[in-house]
């Protein structure tokens, strides 16, 4: 590299920051790369030579911070401020019709539902303090979770830094692609390693490295799906929020859709029970929301699960013979 001045430094760290990050937000959250790898590979070698001449320039957020390097002696807990519920599972169109009816009573209206898909992987809170990334969890018991930010930080579909300086707390899935499990597991093979029995146990087992460098080859991936802290955000529905949360850099599930009557809830689960296999990543149902964040306020939770939200669970997969 030519040698450069700090100020130089200064100024084209930041423009490659911003260009790297721009660009990996389009491969990874919008799955719609707008250049060549080998343009991104270029600039990001050009930002290391810069960060090595200059490690002061190094901030949180630059790329250069996601592929791990630490080994963690363990995990710390997580107290989750706002807890994350559980659902109660139907099981049939009858359980289902039967939650429609518990809902329009006690609300004395019929309701608009958010149809969303059932990602089978690990669930993840996430921190932001004026749009910086500074503490990912898992869920835990709900209430108390593990400290996994450095794991979290490797996983190029989480913005490391939002659109806006917000300071909010999402929740979502961490999944591993079928396709990288298939991978994985053929690997571990190879090196006559135990294989994981499917995608969300390698997306927990990955997540539980105290390696950080481990975590950043799984090519794990995330939808988020819940404002728990909205911040000044003023979403009044959950279709609302989800547009919110991908405006502001996450990666959200695309399949979701506002359904008007039971009725057409049943045909988006009939739908997706017989198109899944074509999804690049496993779910395991659907989950349904009351659209309304005010009837969701008015519905309110039981012990353990809200009374506005259920998940219709498809029934598990015949033996493939
Ligand atoms: N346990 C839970 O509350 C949830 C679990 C999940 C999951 N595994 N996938 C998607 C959603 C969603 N879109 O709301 C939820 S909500």
């Amino acid at each position: 590299m030519e040698p450069i001045t700090f100020q130089a430094a200064e100024k084209r760290s930041a423009e490659l920051r911003d260009e790297l990050n721009q660009y990996a937000h389009e491969y990874y959250v919008q799955d719609q790369p707008s250049v060549e790898d080998f343009v991104y590979d270029k600039k990001y070698q050009e930002l290391v030579e810069i960060e090595t001449e200059y490690p002061d320039l190094i901030t949180p957020e630059s790329p250069t911070q996601r592929v791990g390097g630490i080994v963690l002696e363990g995990f710390e807990k997580v107290v989750h401020d706002i807890p994350l519920y559980s659902l109660n599972d139907v099981f049939s169109k009858e359980e289902l019709i039967a939650f429609d009816e518990r809902v329009k009573k006690a609300v004395g209206h019929p309701v608009s539902y958010c149809c969303e898909l059932k990602i089978d992987g690990l669930s993840i809170s996430l921190k932001y303090e004026q749009g910086v990334f500074v503490q990912g969890a898992t869920r835990g018991d709900g209430t108390v979770g593990e400290n996994i930010t450095e794991n979290l930080k490797t996983v190029k579909s989480i913005p490391l830094r939002l659109k806006e300086p917000l300071s909010i707390e999402v929740r979502g899935e961490c999944y591993m692609p079928k396709a990288s499990f298939v991978k994985l597991n053929k690997q571990r093979e190879e090196d006559g390693k135990e294989v994981f029995a499917n995608p969300r146990n390698a997306a927990a087992g990955s997540l539980r490295q105290l390696d950080t460098r481990v975590a950043a080859k799984r090519n794990l991936s995330t939808f988020l799906y819940t404002l728990a802290d909205f911040g000044p955000l003023e979403s009044t529905t959950q279709d609302h929020a989800l547009n919110e949360m991908s405006r502001l850099g996450f990666r959200t599930n695309p399949e979701h859709r506002v359904c008007e009557t039971i009725d057409e809830v049943w045909e988006y689960i009939e739908n997706f029970h017989e198109t899944r296999d074509e999804l690049s990543y496993e779910i395991d149902g659907i989950v349904i929301k009351v659209n309304e964040f005010d009837l969701q306020d008015e519905l309110g939770f039981t012990v353990k699960a809200p009374r506005w939200a259920t998940a219709y669970k498809f029934p598990p997969e015949e033996a493939q013979t």
